[in-house]
């Protein structure tokens, strides 16, 4: 049974809801659900202890930041068990991905925020400096596909800005943050400078509308996204959003073609698709349009596949495969249910699947899907693939595979996305803006964006005395 975390103790009142295993579909915990009770206490509880969190000099946040990375490190294999248990995850991407990144993002916003100068600008005796302090308590309100590693990219950032914490995981994913509460415990952090509660939107719904709550970060669906800022616009918290993506791969005739294969399956297919990140809209240059879509379908049909994170995201996807063949698709490979023959039957996995033929005003070209799933699509000019690349709602990420660095430039420069990756995807540095345009979100985190938004400056501005010369 898992119980909120809430000024450094255990707390478990509340109702309880079952956590199921996606690879098989069995209960595998029961977990604490918040009710107004218990956030009010988180939230009461972060309040308490904001103010000696915050009076702390940054370097000392930034040794707490350090002490929780060592932490991690740890209890390595138990934040891998917990999040496969939750996920239906490969062992090796929690182990090289899910889990480093939760040390990384410790380490990287302690140097961060340590090594960070205050702004002063001095002229005609006039001086002005800023100085930056916390926003107080902040909801992390994250979701199920990259459960750790989003949560900390929030935590991390947000604690070393001098905030105390009230963090509602996914009701698919507690697992992992139940670790870190330990985590947390272990260490001997404040009580209250993290707490975390379980529970469904609705408990996220009850912490974002708190009163003593003063700004929401927020990882998920454009929906909800939408829902929360309804929520808090009477108060207007200050909101981060890392929302959806219909994101476009662009694949052009002078690209190293066995490279943009593997990539583009890779940028589909990873987590099943269930990366905000993950291409859903390919297009292909016509002169290699039959030979790569060859070359992708192939390719999926080789990659293990992995469970969508629920019965009902299951569903959701393979509507979106009916929806498809009645939009008039063909279906170069998958759109169905593997086979097994073991318990994973019982498990909630679709098949990884290409199809073609759709027109780009077609609901499959424009709603996000999150699962193992593209279209593919031929151009003919750099400028038709631009517009089509840009012809979405959203505008979180793209990716362009061409061996011309004009063009990779060129291109890079014109599309309507957070982020652009030549020739790669996935690939981090957290010192750099991530976020989305458009549907894909409001706001940058990543390096000193990050920690702007976790804080507000004060400018402070003196006439100097003019010197007597
Ligand atoms: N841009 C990014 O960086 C990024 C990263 C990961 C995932 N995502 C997006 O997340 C989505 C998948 O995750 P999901 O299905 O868990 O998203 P979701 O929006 O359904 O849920 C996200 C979180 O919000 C909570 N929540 C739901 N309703 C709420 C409400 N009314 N008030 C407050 N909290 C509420 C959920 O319980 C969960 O913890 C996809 O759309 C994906 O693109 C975006
Ligand atoms: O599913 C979305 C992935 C988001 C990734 C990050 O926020 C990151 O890598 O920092």
């Amino acid at each position: 049974m898992l119980t909120h975390f809430i000024g450094g103790e255990p707390v478990g009142a509340g109702k309880t809801f079952p956590v199921h295993d996606p690879v098989t579909g069995a209960v595998i915990r029961q977990v604490h659900e918040a009710d107004p009770e218990v956030v009010d206490r988180a939230v009461r509880a972060a309040r308490e202890a904001a103010r000696d969190w915050a009076a702390l000099p940054v370097g000392e946040r930034a040794g707490w930041m350090r002490r929780l990375a060592e932490g991690i490190e740890a209890r390595f294999d138990d934040l891998v068990d917990a999040e496969i248990a939750d996920t239906g995850k490969p062992i090796d991407q929690t182990r090289t991905l899910d889990v480093p990144r939760g040390i990384a993002n410790f380490r990287a916003f302690a140097e961060i925020a340590a090594q960070r100068p205050d702004d002063a600008f001095h002229l005609s005796g006039v001086l002005s400096y800023t100085v930056r302090r916390p926003l107080g308590v902040v909801a992390v309100i994250v979701p199920w596909n990259l459960p750790f590693l989003l949560m900390t990219w929030k935590l991390a950032p947000a604690l070393v800005a001098g905030n105390t914490v009230v963090v509602k995981p996914s009701e698919h994913t507690p697992g992992s943050a139940a670790v870190f509460a330990e985590i947390c415990a272990d260490a001997g952090l404040p009580a209250g400078v993290v707490n975390i509660i379980y529970g469904y939107g609705s408990s996220g719904h009850l912490l974002v509308e708190h009163p003593g709550v003063d700004a929401v970060s927020f990882t998920g669906s454009t929906r909800t996204g939408t829902a929360i800022m309804n929520t808090v616009a009477g108060r207007v918290k200050p909101l981060s959003f890392e929302l959806g993506g219909k994101n476009a791969g662009l694949i052009f005739e002078d690209c190293r073609l066995d490279r943009a294969v593997e990539g583009t399956a890779k940028s589909v297919f990873t987590n099943g698709g269930q990366v905000c990140l993950c291409t859903e809209r390919v297009y292909v240059q016509r002169s290699i349009f039959e030979e790569f879509c060859a070359r992708l379908a192939t390719r999926a049909q080789e990659f293990e596949p992995q469970p969508m994170i629920s019965k009902e995201h299951r569903e959701k996807v393979l509507s979106y495969y009916a929806l498809a063949r009645s939009e008039g698709a063909k279906v170069l490979t998958g759109g169905g249910v593997p086979a097994f023959g073991d318990n994973r039957d019982s498990g909630y996995f679709v098949e990884p699947t290409v199809v073609a033929g759709l027109s780009e005003w077609s609901r499959f070209n424009r709603e996000e899907i999150f699962g193992p799933v593209c279209h593919v699509a031929p151009f003919d000019s750099e400028a038709e693939a631009v517009d089509l690349a840009n012809g979405s709602e959203y505008g979180l990420a793209a990716t362009l595979w061409t061996g011309n660095l004009d063009r990779a430039h060129r291109v890079a420069q014109r599309l309507e996305a957070g982020l652009v990756w030549v020739n790669t995807w996935y690939l981090r540095d957290l010192r750099t803006p991530f976020g989305g345009m458009k549907l894909s979100g409001i706001g940058r985190e990543g390096g000193v964006q990050s920690l702007d938004f976790y804080s507000q400056p004060t400018t402070i501005t003196i006439r100097l005395e003019q010197p007597d010369v």
